[in-house]
């Protein structure tokens, strides 16, 4: 019994997600490795967060179309987990609008997509090969795997959400609330604000810049709270837990900045103003910080504090009036053509970055606590929250560091 109560890091327990599937082909597939057995999941689980990602004021004609239900075709059998490879089907609605059509291909490569890294790098014959797979179509997959990580951390009471801090050039003026408050406020307007008074004034923005036929980023913000002490590790620089936050949420396409906590402010301040200070929570069985300034990891280790990272998007890159660029067939200066595009797409990033941010702290959860089902995780997991800093035995003496 006792062996089983022990945690050890565990490298060999990941939690892998692999998509596969073209925007305009059939259907998209995940495969989802690594999730424990036992955890209840309903296609109704996965569906809500497909949902909320289609949902988003300044989306473009592509969103009418689809209606994304989730397939499951294996790992789960009567809404459990076996513990194998879970496999999700998505269908593309606007496949048979495609299907059997004669299509130009596209030969002016528009700046700020795939289009030309991708035909250069695969040789393509055609710039649509590019666009095809690096189309932000794939993130339904991701969001459909994440819900699965997201249901997984909540058996732990682990809680991922998200909300927009700023579209274009307007910022959000925080409402005095909690991060899941911010959450509930956001979910109920189309662009996915906290605060309530500013949600026309965002709608705005975003209609002003689709009269003027242009587009929008913004930044996000997510979060995750009661994370446990001790998720990542610093011994490697790929095990860090912020290094793989940052570059999970980095790969959602468009998304060119990632900050923990108040890294850009705290920059421009001096350390003394900064650092969260360390004191005894009330009960003084365990310390807590009085601010939360670096967002939950320090050293690569969560350190209890929520995790909150601010991501950039960029203003989505198909504008209606084209960009200058070169014609790839007949060697001609042209400018880019239009055919349909979302305008702003920055409410819908929401809930893909809180998958992404689920799938890294399931698999570092996994990786800390190890089990191969829920009821062997749960005792783990009750074991690793019981260590507290009295648990250390720091020894009050002198010592030599002598290898
Ligand atoms: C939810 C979502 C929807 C997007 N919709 C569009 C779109 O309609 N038109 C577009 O040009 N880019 C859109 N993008 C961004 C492109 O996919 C992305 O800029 C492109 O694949 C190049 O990748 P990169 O910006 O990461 O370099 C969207 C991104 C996300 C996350
Ligand atoms: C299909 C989705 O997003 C698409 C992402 C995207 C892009 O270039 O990334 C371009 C648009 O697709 P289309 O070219 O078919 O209009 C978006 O609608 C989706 O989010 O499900």
């Amino acid at each position: 019994m006792m062996v089983f109560l022990l945690h050890k890091e565990s490298n060999d327990i990941m939690i892998r997600i692999l998509t596969a599937g073209e925007s305009h082909g059939p259907m998209l597939t995940a495969i989802i490795e690594g999730v424990p057995a036992g955890l209840h999941i309903t296609t109704s689980d996965i569906n809500y967060d497909l949902r909320r990602r289609q949902k988003g004021f300044g989306s473009g004609g592509r969103m009418r179309i689809e209606k994304d239900q989730i397939q499951i075709t294996s790992g789960i059998v009567e809404n459990k987990t076996t513990g194998g490879p879970i496999s999700l089907l998505l269908e593309n609605r606007d496949y048979k609008n495609w299907q059997d059509r004669e299509i130009a291909p596209l030969t002016t490569p528009r700046p700020g997509h795939a289009d030309l890294t991708g035909a250069v790098k695969y040789r393509y014959p055609d710039l649509r090969y590019s666009l095809e797979r690096a189309s932000a179509r794939e993130t339904a997959m991701r969001v459909a795997a994440g819900a699965i990580c997201k249901k997984l951390l909540r058996e732990f009471s682990i809680s991922v959400g998200g909300y927009v801090v700023q579209l274009g050039g307007v910022k959000v003026k925080m409402p005095p609330f909690s991060l899941q408050q911010c959450l509930e406020v956001a979910e109920k307007n189309a662009v996915r604000c906290p605060n309530e008074e500013q949600v026309e004034e965002i709608e705005e923005h975003i209609k002003k810049a689709m009269k003027a036929q242009d587009t929008l980023g913004g930044v996000v913000e997510v979060f995750a709270i009661n994370v446990p002490v001790g998720l990542g590790t610093y011994v490697q620089y790929d095990r860090r837990l912020d290094a793989q936050i940052a570059a999970a949420l980095m790969s959602i396409p468009a998304i060119k900045g990632v900050e923990f906590g108040s890294a850009f402010d705290n920059a421009k301040k001096r350390g003394s103003e900064v650092h969260d200070e360390i004191v005894l929570h009330n009960d003084e069985e365990r310390v807590v910080r009085k601010t939360n300034r670096a967002g939950g990891v320090e050293g690569g280790i969560s350190n209890g504090e929520p995790i909150i990272v601010r991501i950039a998007m960029k203003p989505i890159s198909t504008v209606v009036r084209g960009f200058q660029s070169v014609n790839l067939a007949t060697g001609k200066s042209e400018l880019t053509t239009y055919e349909r595009s979302d305008f702003c797409a920055l409410p819908r990033v929401v809930p893909i970055a809180e998958a992404m941010l689920s799938i890294v702290l399931a698999n570092a959860l996994q990786q800390k606590i190890g089990g191969d089902s829920i009821a062997e995780m749960k005792p783990r997991f009750e074991n690793l929250l019981s260590a507290n800093v009295k648990d250390l035995h720091l020894r009050n003496e002198k010592w030599k560091f002598n290898y």
